[in-house]
């Protein structure tokens, strides 16, 4: 396996300048200026192996995008060893810009009054791609996006998913073997949102290319990134799969179990039926006619567990699990600061 992208220690800090209010005030900040730090990204370590799909996550502010233009070499590091396809993105970024491509979801790098075609024309030669393997390309890609219908339209009039096909055609004119997206899906219908994401799969089987992108729709990560890193005060605290995050931090399951029609249960005041003898750890939500919802703790009990307890007392006709959507999930680690407290501990 090749390590495509190697992070040790990766740091930034911005200096900003804070500007005090009125004529005095403004004098004063240009004779003595008041100069505030923000630590945008931290300490940050990390290893990506050619062909991952890694999804990054993070709330608004985390260093998602410091992050990824340290990568790209846009930004330069305030500290830290960082090595991407081999190069030092600071020093080599003209050699790294041959081997990788962006995305950013709310930007495009097609020129506006132009029909989509010549744009991907043109960035033949910004990238000084030989003709021929430009063509063949072109044509590969046209098919994988579905361009053709709208290729010769120009960009300023496509819908936001059709721009969207049009950015991905461009940044991977190329070839890269490393495809930094940021944001691809935001503001696309579903049906859009599924594009985008087929062709991010196909292009990661087909091609074998190494995605890392940041989102905050839990969706492309589910479906994209069997990886997912969680930044969040510039610090990574979270690197692994979302089944295990869900795991750790998924709270209650929810049994939802369907009852013999013609089985009664005592219900309370609320109409909230009353099992007797529950098992400790499992608690009754709801119920409608024979339906019944019960929440119960992955560490408390295994599910085939109540089940079997359910069964043996009262006649089963169905039952389904739910789990936490991630969405949830992920939603509580922000606002409680659960991982944040972990690697404070
Ligand atoms: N050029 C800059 N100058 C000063 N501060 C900056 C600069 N760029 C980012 N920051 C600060 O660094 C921190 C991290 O910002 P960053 O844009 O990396 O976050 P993000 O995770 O990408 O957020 P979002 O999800 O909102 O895009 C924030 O506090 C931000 O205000």
């Amino acid at each position: 396996m090749t390590v495509l992208i190697e992070a040790k220690g990766l740091q930034k800090t911005f200096r900003i300048t804070k500007r005090r209010t009125g004529f005095l005030g403004g004098v004063r900040s240009i004779v003595d200026p008041e100069v505030r730090s923000v630590e945008a990204v931290r300490d940050l370590s990390l290893s990506i192996q050619q062909g991952e799909m890694v999804g990054l996550i993070g709330p608004n502010g985390a260093g998602k995008s410091t992050t990824i233009k340290m990568l790209t070499g846009i930004l330069k590091p305030t500290a830290g060893h960082l090595q991407v396809a081999g190069l030092n993105p600071i020093q080599q970024r003209r050699s790294l810009a041959a081997r990788i491509g962006v995305v950013f979801g709310q930007r495009t790098q097609l020129w506006w009054d132009l029909p989509l075609i010549d744009s991907l024309q043109l960035l033949r030669h910004l990238y000084r791609v030989p003709e021929i393997r430009h063509r063949e390309n072109l044509a590969q890609l046209r098919k994988m996006l579905d361009l053709d219908e709208f290729i010769d339209t120009p960009v300023r009039q496509l819908s936001l998913g059709q721009r969207m096909r049009g950015d991905l055609a461009a940044a991977l004119l190329h070839e890269p073997e490393l495809l930094y997206l940021d944001e691809p899906t935001i503001g696309l219908d579903v049906i859009a949102k599924a594009r985008i994401r087929e062709a991010l799969l196909a292009l990661n089987t087909k091609r074998g290319t190494t995605l890392l992108l940041t989102t905050h729709d839990m969706d492309d990560i589910e479906t994209l990134c069997p990886r997912m890193l969680i930044i969040d005060h510039g610090q990574k605290l979270y690197d692994g799969t979302v089944t295990a995050i869900r795991e750790r931090f998924g709270g209650e399951r929810t049994l939802i179990a369907t009852l013999d029609s013609a089985s009664q249960l005592p219900g309370n005041q609320q109409n909230v039926p009353i099992l007797p003898d529950l098992p400790a750890g499992v608690q009754v939500l709801s119920s409608d006619g024979p339906t019944l919802v019960l929440s119960f703790g992955r560490e408390t009990m295994p599910a085939h567990e109540l089940v079997a307890w359910l069964g043996a007392r009262y006649p089963l006709r169905d039952v389904t699990f739910q789990e936490p959507e991630v969405e949830d999930v992920i939603r509580r680690i922000y606002e409680e600061g659960l991982l944040l407290k972990e690697k404070a501990l």
